[in-house]
């Protein structure tokens, strides 16, 4: 892979330690089930965190409310101190990016107006000035597409830029994803799954790229299944059982902690089981979670090739409004394209 810190801006480089994420006591209710109960979370800058836990424990759902998908039944969510607007579009505009489980391309677009979509949120010029072609708008169009293409070399995909996205092969799809999010010039990005599907040299090169964004300033949250590359990967680690903060440490504590042990091997978790902030000095592990957790199993959702940004997504995208009110809701049969960068669902 060719990562390259070439987009690095120094100028909007982050105070070192500064938190970027703050999510609060942050609750999302579908009726009568608690996907995510009470979950407090910081990210800070030059961090990049995890958020792991079983199917189902609440992750993508704590996504959706970090990222304006969903508007959280309790609790608030702060980037940079500000308090985030319940808008997918305006928590993009804030700073905050995000991937999806289900590869969201644009199929029949080329791998460079993919990135290009990314750009838009960046773009001051009205819709006059597009359609006239106005000196000011093709300035601004030649300075996306030169971010455009810097963030293709950045991701190693340059010689591709022409190429249709759909017939690009499903590593180089999750990372063109990538490509975009950090189109808008965020501060953090959030990785939902970001290796599902990928073949283990696929990942090693996916866990290389995502030191190299944290490398340029831009903090991460990731989710994944993989627990190796979760340790290997991340500062900090958070478990989400049955929608709560089961445990937040470094990646050894997590590791020996018997409680995400047990989670992972599906021995029930107590239902009153505290959040626990772990010390950090704890010993390592001899039988992590890595060995016994679930393998990526995501990646069968992912084959999108339809023209549209994929969206053959489960109930984690429907709107809380419609949500049913049981865990086993029907599956989203939404095919509305979206906002790559932050999606659309609770844009309207
Ligand atoms: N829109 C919705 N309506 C009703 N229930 C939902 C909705 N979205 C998610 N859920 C439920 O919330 C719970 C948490 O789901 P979520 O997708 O957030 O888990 P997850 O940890 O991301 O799982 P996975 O690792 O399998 O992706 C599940 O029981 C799920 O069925």
């Amino acid at each position: 892979m060719t990562t390259t810190t070439k987009t690095a801006d120094a100028t909007k480089a982050p105070v070192a330690g500064e938190t970027v994420l703050d999510a609060r006591g942050v609750t999302m209710r579908f009726g009568g089930l608690t996907a995510v109960r009470d979950v407090n979370l910081t990210v800070n800058s030059g961090e990049i965190v995890g958020l792991i836990g079983p199917n189902g424990a609440g992750k993508t759902t704590f996504f959706n409310c970090l990222t304006g998908l969903y508007v959280p039944t309790e609790g608030e969510v702060r980037y940079k101190g500000q308090v985030l607007p319940p808008t997918s579009y305006k928590v993009t505009d804030a700073g905050i990016a995000r991937t999806f489980q289900n590869i969201r391309l644009f199929h029949n677009m080329t791998v460079l107006e993919n990135v290009l979509v990314g750009r838009h949120t960046r773009m001051k010029q009205g819709l006059w000035s597009a359609l006239l072609r106005l000196p000011g708008f093709k300035k601004a169009e030649a300075e996306a597409t030169e971010k455009a293409m810097e963030l293709l070399e950045f991701i190693g995909l340059q010689d591709k830029a022409q190429h249709l996205a759909k017939n690009l092969p499903y590593g180089e799809q999750r990372k063109l994803e990538i490509a975009r999010a950090l189109a808008s010039d965020p501060g953090l990005i959030l990785l939902d799954e970001p290796t599902a599907g990928m073949n283990p040299q696929e990942t090693r090169a996916a866990e290389e790229l995502i030191f190299a964004i944290r490398d340029m300033g831009v903090a991460v949250l990731v989710i994944e299944h993989d627990m190796r590359f979760i340790f290997n990967l991340c500062d900090r680690v958070a478990v989400l059982v049955q929608g709560q903060k089961l445990i937040e440490g470094d990646s050894q504590t997590v590791q020996s902690d018997e409680r995400v042990i047990a989670a992972y091997l599906g021995e029930p978790v107590a239902e009153s089981t505290p959040e626990v902030e772990a010390p950090a000095e704890d010993a390592p592990a001899k039988d992590a979670p890595a060995k016994d957790a679930p393998a990526e199993e995501a990646s069968s959702e992912d084959e999108a090739t339809e023209d549209e940004p994929s969206e053959d997504d489960s109930a984690e995208d429907e709107p809380a409004e419609d949500a049913p009110e049981a865990a086993d809701a029907p599956e989203s049969s939404e095919d509305t394209p979206h906002d790559p960068a932050s999606g659309k669902e609770n844009d309207a």
